[in-house]
């Protein structure tokens, strides 16, 4: 007997499983099934598809004639930090851009100070907070990234707080070794990534992932070259945050070195976008971050698929350049400034995040974890539409119900 069955589907979002991440005009294509059942056993899909009176379930579930879609995959994160950087707030409404109070000091490096001073159990309550959050919002994958420790100690213990995240929750992560974050107040750039470097082999056991910023004051692309071909001599899959701010050929060294994912791209060359479609790496797009900085100009997304790219959508909750972890935000925003269209934007939070992290995520076939999500919505144009509200109305892990949104006590 199996153990649940999903009844009153009024349509089922199905992404399509592929080998690699889907590109280009795959990215559009989408599988919607009206009427529709999933039926769950050992924590598993059974079937997910047309209604059918084949099977029996011990447990039902009512979909109420809503839309039922995998759980959305959250490929970038900086979720395992100390404090809040909102006196920030005033400062970017002086005019004093991301960069500069970076180089004065703040921005990472302030969240690098509270990191340092929080306790492991600090650090675990607070990030605790974002995964409910996430979790509520229709996420059960989540990539986390180290890079406010800059030192020994502290990276490890925020690694070693993210795995105990996924201890603590049912979902699966995914752990980013991100030492090369910036460059500790009174250290060289050099030497410091040195002693990033000689970190990989003791975090090869807390992090799946190797990633730097590369950026205009942080890393150049020499020097994350050099960081990158080190850690794929110690068995790491690499990332990079690229052209973020300024266009340094930040996706192009990430292909180089078949990254993969690079993330950012505000500021990838042409030729850059135009390489991505012939290689591994996935575009990780963090739209909310351009927004919250206050750029007009978004990363180029419609010039990356329409030439044959796979891209990929993250919130990259941080504390400092974008303090959302609601990822249908980030559709929203893609919908409105990346110019993608609804399927492409859910491809891109399901099936293209998971490969982006190479996770076994955003897909509901037969044999796939049941992590599920019905959604409050009529159709799934609806939620990119209807913006900065949680449209998310059951979310189901291994085929256990675990968040129902509440009602009003009136
Ligand atoms: N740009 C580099 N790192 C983060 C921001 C971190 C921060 O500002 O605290 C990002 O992906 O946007
Ligand atoms: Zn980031």
């Amino acid at each position: 007997m199996n153990d649940v069955m999903i009844t009153n589907i009024k349509s089922l979002i199905l992404p399509k499983k592929s080998e690699g991440p889907l590109k280009g005009k795959e990215m559009d294509e989408l599988n919607i099934v009206d009427d529709a059942i999933v039926v769950i056993k050992d924590g598993k899909v059974v079937y997910a598809g047309a209604k059918t009176d084949e099977y029996e379930a011990k447990e039902t579930i009512d979909a109420g004639g809503k839309i039922v879609s995998p759980a959305l995959v959250e490929p970038h994160t900086h979720i395992v930090h100390g404090g809040s950087r909102e006196h920030e707030m005033s400062l970017k409404r002086q005019g004093v851009d991301y960069l500069t109070i970076l180089e004065q000091g703040g921005g990472i490096l302030n969240t690098v100070e509270q990191t340092r001073k929080a306790s492991f159990d600090e650090l675990l309550n607070k990030a605790s907070v974002n995964m409910t959050r996430m979790i509520q919002h229709g996420v059960l994958t989540v990539e986390s990234k180290s890079g406010y420790g800059l030192d020994r100690e502290n990276e490890l213990k925020q690694l070693k707080v993210s795995k105990a995240l996924e201890e603590k929750f049912p979902v699966l992560m995914r752990h980013t070794f991100l030492g090369p974050h910036a460059i500790p107040k009174g250290r060289e750039a050099e030497e410091f990534l040195q002693e990033m470097t000689d970190m990989l082999d003791e975090v090869k056991e807390y992090a799946d992932f190797a990633d730097i910023f590369t950026e205009t004051g942080v890393f150049s692309v020499d020097q994350s070259r050099k960081y990158m071909e080190a850690a794929r001599e110690k068995g790491f899959r690499v990332k990079i945050h690229a052209d973020e701010i300024d266009p340094l050929g930040g996706l192009e060294l990430a292909i180089e070195q078949d990254a993969i994912s690079a993330d950012h791209l505000v500021a990838a060359s042409e030729e850059g976008k135009t390489q991505l479609a012939d290689s591994n790496t996935v575009a990780v797009l963090l739209p909310g971050t351009t927004f919250y900085l206050g750029k007009n100009e978004y990363a180029d997304a419609r010039g990356m698929i329409d030439q044959g790219g796979a891209v990929s959508l993250a919130t990259d909750y941080n504390p400092g350049s974008c303090v959302t972890d609601n990822l249908q935000m980030i559709m929203a925003i893609a919908a409105l400034k990346l110019k993608m269209t609804p399927n492409e934007i859910w491809n891109a939070v399901t099936v293209n995040a998971a490969h982006a992290i190479d996770a076994d995520r955003g897909t509901l076939d037969a044999g796939d974890r049941a992590n599920i999500v019905v959604w409050d919505a009529p159709n799934h144009e609806y939620i990119p539409y209807h913006y900065g509200v949680n449209h998310a109305y059951k979310v189901i892990a291994d085929g256990r119900l675990i968040f129902e949104r509440p009602g009003l006590n009136l």
